[in-house]
């Protein structure tokens, strides 16, 4: 994004809050290229098959716990069977960043200890439908990471998929906190901007969307079966 003309942080609801050009361009490329690496395997990144029989127009790959919905695995049963990649230290580091800067909240951010990360891929056509994201056992709140294209990111409120809600840009380097009150608000990506992003991130086109969340499961308990 044009770093000459600085966009405010905007508290959007109450615990959601969109803190623009947050990543540098190096960080930018360095998340890239981590991603590249973990869209090729253990798990290769997909189409998220849908139950109804759908597929979704995003691509995503995980790290940590494996998303599909509607339940997190350690293994990716509905792609290959592999164990998903390890939760680096480097991005639990990051979205404590993250927290302590959206919510100037040291405290918050100490304790928040991420364990899954969704990677999106959206081409120019992808979207994504209002939904919430509900399926994490721990209201922690869910940190968004954009680079690339820009996007149209709506966001609405925890009780209907309809309005009110709020359009805003999501650009390059942005980085979008929902928690607290917001944590369960209705949300979506109606719309990519094509051509919008900055090559020099080493994505040459599309939106790359990354969604820490602690998912308050672990590995001793029953199996997290799909509901
Ligand atoms: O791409 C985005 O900005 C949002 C992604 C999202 O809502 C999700 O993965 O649950
Ligand atoms: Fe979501």
């Amino acid at each position: 994004m044009n770093a000459l003309i600085p966009r405010p942080r905007l508290e959007v609801a109450p615990g959601a809050v969109h803190v623009p050009d947050w990543l540098t361009l190096e960080q930018q490329r360095q998340l890239v290229t981590a991603c590249r690496g973990w869209a090729t395997g253990p798990v290769p990144i997909r189409h998220t098959k849908l139950p109804g029989g759908g597929v979704m127009s995003v691509r995503t790959v995980c790290v940590g716990w494996h998303w599909r919905p509607y339940a997190y695995t350690r293994t990716a049963d509905d792609v290959n069977g592999a164990r998903v990649a390890a939760f680096p230290d480097w991005m639990v580091a990051l979205g404590r960043r993250a927290l302590a800067d959206a919510y100037a909240d040291e405290t918050a951010a100490a304790g928040y200890t991420p364990d899954t990360a969704l990677i999106n891929f959206y081409d120019a056509q992808a979207k994504l439908g209002m939904h919430q994201d509900k399926d994490e056992r721990s209201s922690a709140p869910v940190v968004s990471l954009t680079i690339g294209d820009s996007c149209v990111f709506r966001f609405g409120n925890t009780e209907t998929r309809t309005r009110p809600y709020t359009d805003l840009e999501l650009a390059s380097g942005d980085l979008f906190v929902f928690g607290g009150p917001s944590r369960y608000a209705y949300h979506a990506v109606p719309r990519i901007l094509p051509g919008t992003g900055d090559p020099a991130t080493g994505l040459r086109s599309g939106r790359l969307n990354i969604t820490m969340r602690v998912t308050g499961l672990d590995d001793t308990g029953p199996p997290n079966t799909p509901r």
